[in-house]
């Protein structure tokens, strides 16, 4: 699979006597967004998981630009540009939602936290963090304290603490989980606009959302990758109607 930017080879993993993820070779290339789809328990979490670095695959291998990142801690596969949303900085609940971001920035390049230098001194930092804001639709909320900020709010000040860290390629798992139907609406609306400039691997249950979405498609049932393909495609697979979408699905 050449062209790349994030693969899995065979991976596998293993609770127990539960094969979780059964050798699981899946690619998310440059600018596209994958969804990963499937009933619960199908292993997507845990799949992402293994992506991030949070869990260690028993088996197989995980390809960010073409080198191994199995073996590496989440600090490290972040810094390369592979982050998950939401994990790599916990949101500080006393500070704005700008410093929050400006703190997610930092830690991304590697700077050390100074206490002693006031965090917003950072020019460079607070423009990128902006950005972030900007591209989140928060940069009204900027000067907002975390606690103050309405959970669809708080969503978004996750995503755009993951954007201000540059990555090349996000992991997002269940980005509209618990949001309004209008929330939810902001969200693809915000992830169509985030496709193609960065590469997103989405598990999401929100069928609409995936189907709007999704470059690409894959099936994951009893952790194991059943099909791989577009929209359509998914949509005209038998196989695929038959155990996941059912045959009455309209997507
Ligand atoms: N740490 C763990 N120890 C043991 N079993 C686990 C662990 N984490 C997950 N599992 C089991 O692994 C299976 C896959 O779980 P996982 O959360 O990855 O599925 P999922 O597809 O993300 O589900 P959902 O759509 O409900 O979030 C489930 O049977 C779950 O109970």
């Amino acid at each position: 699979m050449t062209g790349s930017l994030l693969q899995t080879t065979t991976l596998t993993k293993r609770f127990g006597g539960l094969l979780v993820t059964d050798s699981v070779s899946i690619d998310v290339r440059p600018g596209e967004l994958h969804a990963i789809i499937g009933p619960n328990g199908a292993g997507k979490t845990t799949l992402i998981n293994q992506l991030s670095g949070e869990l260690q695959a028993d088996a197989g291998e995980v390809l960010f630009s073409g080198q191994r990142v199995t073996a590496l801690p989440i600090h490290q596969r972040a810094r390369r540009g592979l982050l998950r949303s939401y994990q790599i900085t916990s949101v500080f609940e006393d500070f704005t939602v700008l410093e929050n971001t400006v703190f997610a920035a930092m830690g991304a390049k590697g700077h050390a936290f100074q206490f002693w230098k006031p965090m917003l001194a950072r020019e460079d930092l607070v423009a990128i963090a902006r950005e972030a804001l900007g591209v989140t639709n928060l940069l009204a909320r900027a000067d907002t304290l975390a606690s103050e900020l309405a959970y669809g709010e708080r969503r978004q000040l996750e995503l755009a603490m993951a954007l201000a860290a540059q990555p090349q390629v996000l992991l997002l798992d269940e980005p509209m989980a618990g949001m309004s139907v209008q929330e939810s609406a902001g969200v693809v609306q915000l992830l169509k606009k985030l496709k193609g400039t960065y590469s997103i691997l989405l598990i999401e249950h929100d069928m609409d959302a995936v189907f709007a979405l999704a470059d690409r498609i894959t099936v994951l049932v009893y952790g194991k990758a059943l099909f791989s393909g577009t929209p359509d495609q998914i949509r005209n697979d038998p196989e695929v109607r038959a155990v996941y979408l059912g045959d009455e699905a309209k997507v």
